[in-house]
């Protein structure tokens, strides 16, 4: 089943053509990484498939609903219902605890309470956080990510992308949130983009593709 479908998508900023009708299609249970010289279009094609930017032409399919028929808040409710998302420096919320931070999203996605807290517990625990009452600006940057990976699951989304998530990690950590990352698509049948300058990052991808004169190549 294929979660996430970019076909022919054109896109131009500040007339520099970024896009120039790339395809790709994720599918279910399988991660892809992403990579290219910096400046390519890696994050704004994150952005793409989020609804966040809106590409001039082609079509975006997110967990079977096209984004171009959609409104901003449709698109919205269906980012919070069926999209994950890991930045490079975690980006939670630093004063809520790493529970907070996690239940956040569960509220946001309409879930109730009770059971997303039960979720929540078990997620972060699956994840190697067991005291889930410390504030996330007092973690470790390693434990903020794998906080940022059990937001990203807690709605069993679809479709998980991440940007540059080991970015500011030592190799140590680097190593356990790629192969963390790597592995949700055979735990949660979510689809995987990971968005890497990192090639041992990359090479735990089920695929591997690189920006080329604004398309997504494959690379053996
Ligand atoms: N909102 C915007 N307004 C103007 N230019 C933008 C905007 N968003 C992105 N760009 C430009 O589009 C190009 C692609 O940006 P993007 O962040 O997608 O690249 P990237 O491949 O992720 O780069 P990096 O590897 O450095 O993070 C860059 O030249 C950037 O300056």
């Amino acid at each position: 089943m294929v979660v996430a479908r970019l076909r022919e998508v054109s896109h131009t900023i500040a007339d520099r053509v970024l896009f120039d009708r790339l395809s790709l299609e994720v599918a279910a249970g399988e991660s892809v990484a992403v990579m290219g010289p910096s400046g390519t279009g890696k994050t704004t094609l994150l952005s793409v498939l989020l609804g966040l930017v809106r590409p001039e032409s082609g079509l975006v399919e997110v967990a079977g609903r096209d984004l171009s028929s959609m409104g901003a808040s449709a698109r919205a409710r269906h980012r919070a219902g069926h999209v994950g998302m890991v930045f490079q420096f975690g980006e939670l919320l630093p004063e809520l605890s790493a529970m907070e931070n996690v239940m956040l999203a569960a509220m946001l996605a309409g879930r109730r309470r009770g059971p997303s807290r039960d979720d929540a517990r078990k997620l972060l625990a699956a994840l190697g956080i067991e005291d889930v009452g410390v504030p996330a600006g007092a973690m470790s940057g390693g434990e903020r990510q794998r906080v940022a990976i059990a937001r990203a699951v807690i709605n069993r989304p679809r479709l998980v992308l991440a940007d540059e998530p080991t970015g500011a990690l030592d190799a140590a950590n680097r190593d356990h949130v790629a192969e963390l990352l790597h592995a949700l698509p055979r735990q949660w049948s979510c689809g995987v983009v990971v968005v890497t300058h990192d090639e041992k990052v990359a090479w735990g991808a089920d695929r591997v593709v690189t920006f080329a004169g604004g398309r997504l190549a494959g690379v053996s």
